[in-house]
């Protein structure tokens, strides 16, 4: 492995630029292919794409995954796959993201080795002591506020819930769920290191502009909570 971390598809945690970390639907494209919407994404700036595809087939997964993968390649931003341990491994992904329905995180570690990453969803205190202890490597704080995109989500947290969990946790840390342009400067201010956007980016009508919006505010709130 390079000085860098970068191995292959093996990227280090710290090297990641979780700031604004998309999350597919392709229910959300409003009919416009999945990769031309990511690749929009990509040239507005995002870090982290995570492949999210809860009903296709087996063999759609891993084509669109490794198209995917390929595409991040080229913009030198992270690729996951959720839920899915053996399609991260099958496209070379940096990593993989479990919910705590999903494989439990030492299994997931066994199955995936030391070097990919492995992000878990938390709603509570003592979610997020479990998941650092068993060694995820970034935690996403759900939900901020309702989201008609995962209609199964848990209660909101708030603003106010956000930042009690965030300032618990001691590994990088996103937050997800009902985050909009309006909203990312306020839940960035609640002391996490990204967001997470399914709708915001996916159903824009200009995906590349939102994703810059959301970066450049992002960023923003980010140098005025450090100074
Ligand atoms: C970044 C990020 N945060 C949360 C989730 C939700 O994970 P999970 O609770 O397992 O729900 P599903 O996405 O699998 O429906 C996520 N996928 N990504
Ligand atoms: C993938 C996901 N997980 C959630 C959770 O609460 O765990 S909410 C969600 C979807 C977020 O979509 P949008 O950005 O359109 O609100
Ligand atoms: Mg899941």
């Amino acid at each position: 492995m390079s000085p860098t971390g970068e191995d292959g598809m093996t990227r280090r945690v710290e090297a990641v630029d979780w700031s604004v970390y998309l999350v597919t639907d392709s229910r959300c494209g409003e009919g416009r292919p999945l990769l031309q919407v990511v690749e929009a994404a990509l040239r507005g700036g995002i870090g982290v794409v995570q492949y999210r595809e809860k009903q296709a087939a087996t063999r759609t997964m891993v084509r669109e995954a490794e198209a995917l993968r390929e595409l991040c390649e080229a913009y030198g931003a992270s690729f996951f796959v959720n839920d899915r341990i053996d399609v991260a491994l099958a496209v070379d992904a940096h990593g993989v993201h479990l919910g705590q329905d999903d494989m439990p995180v030492p299994m997931a570690r066994r199955l995936l080795g030391p070097e990919r990453i492995i992000g878990v969803t938390v709603h509570n205190a003592e979610e997020i002591r479990r998941a650092q202890a068993q060694g995820a490597d970034v935690l996403s704080i759900a939900p901020v506020f309702a989201t008609s995109t995962k209609p199964d989500h848990q209660t909101p947290l708030g603003i106010q819930g956000l930042r009690k969990l965030a300032g618990l946790c001691e590994r990088p840390v996103v937050a997800i769920a009902g985050i909009t342009l309006e909203n990312a400067a306020d839940v960035i201010r609640a002391g996490v290191d990204g967001v997470c956007v399914v709708s915001a980016v996916m159903a824009a009508p200009d995906p590349e502009t939102a994703a810059r919006e959301l970066r450049r505010r992002v960023e923003e709130a980010r140098a005025a909570r450090m100074g």
